[in-house]
């Protein structure tokens, strides 16, 4: 084993989704922070532990020939794009070999059928997400005598450092919308003439936390959602003014802007307060995936890559196998835009989803489509999915969720709960079709469902989040 502070040679041969450079070095696993794959490097161990090692890149000694000049500025300051400085094809390459390495590793599968990853075209392989979440800062405040707060400098609205809360600001994005870019360059010059203070995570104080951009790529719509400490903000329709005119400039519409409240500490994943108030324009912006049309609401879950949602769901609905008639539980279905994007080939689509903004989205969703046979109701599946089989609640959806014939299950990253997936088994549906953004959830569900008569048949990658070290995979499973 390496001791602290030595030098080592040796090639990365994978990236992990965070970025890290992983190699062997005399048989030994070592993780350093950035690399690209096939780069020969100088690190130096910084942590030793049992069975690998941490280290930091001193010199890259060969470069890979898959290294390509930075796509931004902010490369390696950002904690965003991991793959910077790799080109498309090696990024494929690893992320396909991640949703392999998953479900034989951690799914215990033997050669599992992992479909060609599907790319992002060539034309839309940056600018292509349609939310920014940026979170604001001034580089901390201090309090003065009376009360008034102070900023230590000028705003920065940007993205986190990587494993950091530190705000990188940035003016320019290479995955980003214009939109949001000028929305916050509009928010930046805002808070600078009118002074406004950001939220200093350090004494809890300061006023702007986080900025929310929605871009719907087929209307041109924007929605600018505000995190605030306080009740609102000071000259607010000034902000409102000039963001409208930055988004105007850029091309598209400004049409809702929204603040919402919080106070407490930061909650890992949960960026909003309790309550979102529209303050301007709608609380929705309109977008469309296919011909399917969709409201969204500021706290409703929504795909991010315009694009790829539509290769996605098209996956999807060849994996449901769908002749025409069939139910389909559509379980963590956000605005229901995967089901009613099936619609016109189910039966019947029940819809189960925890946020209840998103599920009166989905039940407005259906209606403004005149789509008939579908219905959401909002709750945790897990605790939704059992009571509906022991026949409690609405006729109509006791049936709908006891003749299931496809189980749509595409949970957040942390996967299903077990629950969950024992009373799927218990339904026993003749499909499971399981969209994931984490490879290693997803392996572990499909392990606990091939031990519950279901079997694995195939799955395909989609580079949903180019660039960055994320993977949308969808997976089939049939019953025994
Ligand atoms: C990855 S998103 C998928 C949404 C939708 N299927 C789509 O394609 O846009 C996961 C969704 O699950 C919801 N969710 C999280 N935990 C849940 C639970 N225990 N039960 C039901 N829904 C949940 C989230 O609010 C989110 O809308």
């Amino acid at each position: 084993m390496f001791e602290k502070g030595q030098l080592i040679e040796f090639e990365i041969t994978d990236i992990s989704d965070r970025g890290q450079g992983i190699g062997k070095a005399d048989g030994i696993t070592v993780f350093v922070n950035g690399g690209v794959i096939g780069d020969v490097v100088h690190a130096e161990i910084t942590k030793v532990k049992k069975r690998f090692c941490f280290g930091k890149v001193v010199e890259v000694k060969e470069p890979s020939k898959h290294r390509i000049e930075p796509i931004c500025d902010y490369a390696g300051d950002c904690g965003g794009c991991v793959f910077a400085q790799t080109d498309y094809e090696a990024q494929l390459a690893v992320k396909e070999k991640h949703v392999y390495d998953s479900l034989t590793r951690i799914g215990g599968l033997t050669n599992p059928v992992v479909e060609k990853i599907e790319r992002m075209p060539e034309d839309f392989e940056f600018g292509y997400r349609n939310k920014a979440t940026m979170p604001i800062s001034t580089g901390g405040n201090i309090k003065r005598k009376g009360g008034i707060i102070e900023n230590l400098d000028s705003p920065k609205i940007g993205f986190y450092r990587s494993r950091s809360h530190e705000v990188v600001d940035c003016t320019d994005c290479a995955l980003q919308s214009p939109a949001a870019m000028a929305a916050a360059e509009a928010t930046r010059q805002f808070m600078e003439e009118d002074n406004i203070t950001a939220w200093d995570e350090k004494w809890q104080q300061g006023l702007m936390r986080h900025m929310i951009v929605r871009t719907a790529f087929a209307t041109d719509e924007v929605m600018v959602t505000y995190v605030i400490n306080g009740k609102g903000i000071p000259n607010v329709e000034k902000l409102i003014g000039m963001l409208d005119e930055a988004i105007y400039e850029a091309g598209y519409s400004l049409e809702s802007v929204n603040i919402s409240t919080k106070k407490d500490k930061t909650v890992a994943g949960e960026i909003y307060g309790q309550e979102i108030k529209n303050i301007a324009g709608k609380p929705v912006i309109t977008d469309y995936i296919g011909d399917v049309k969709f409201e969204v609401s500021p706290r409703s879950f929504y795909q991010v890559n315009p694009y790829m949602t539509e290769k996605l769901y098209d996956t999807v609905r060849e994996y449901a196998g769908l002749t025409g008639g069939e139910n389909i539980l559509d379980l963590y279905c956000g605005v229901g835009s995967i089901g009613l994007y099936c619609a016109d080939k189910a039966g019947f689509i029940l819809g189960v989803e925890a946020v209840k903004e998103a599920v009166i989205d989905a039940n407005r969703n259906a209606v403004i489509n005149g789509i008939v046979n579908a219905r959401y109701i909002c709750g945790k599946a897990e605790e939704e999915l059992p009571k509906l089989l022991a026949g409690e609640g609405d006729e109509q959806l006791v049936n709908a969720a006891k003749n299931a014939d496809v189980v749509i299950l595409d949970p957040p990253r942390a996967g299903c709960d077990e629950r969950l997936l024992d009373a799927v088994a218990e339904l026993a549906p003749e499909r499971i079709v399981y969209v994931s953004c984490d490879p290693a959830t997803l392996a572990r569900d499909i392990k606990l469902l091939t031990e519950k008569d279901f079997k694995f048949v195939k799955a395909k990658p989609h580079d949903m989040f180019g660039w960055t070290g994320h993977i949308e995979t969808a997976a089939l499973l049939s019953r025994v």
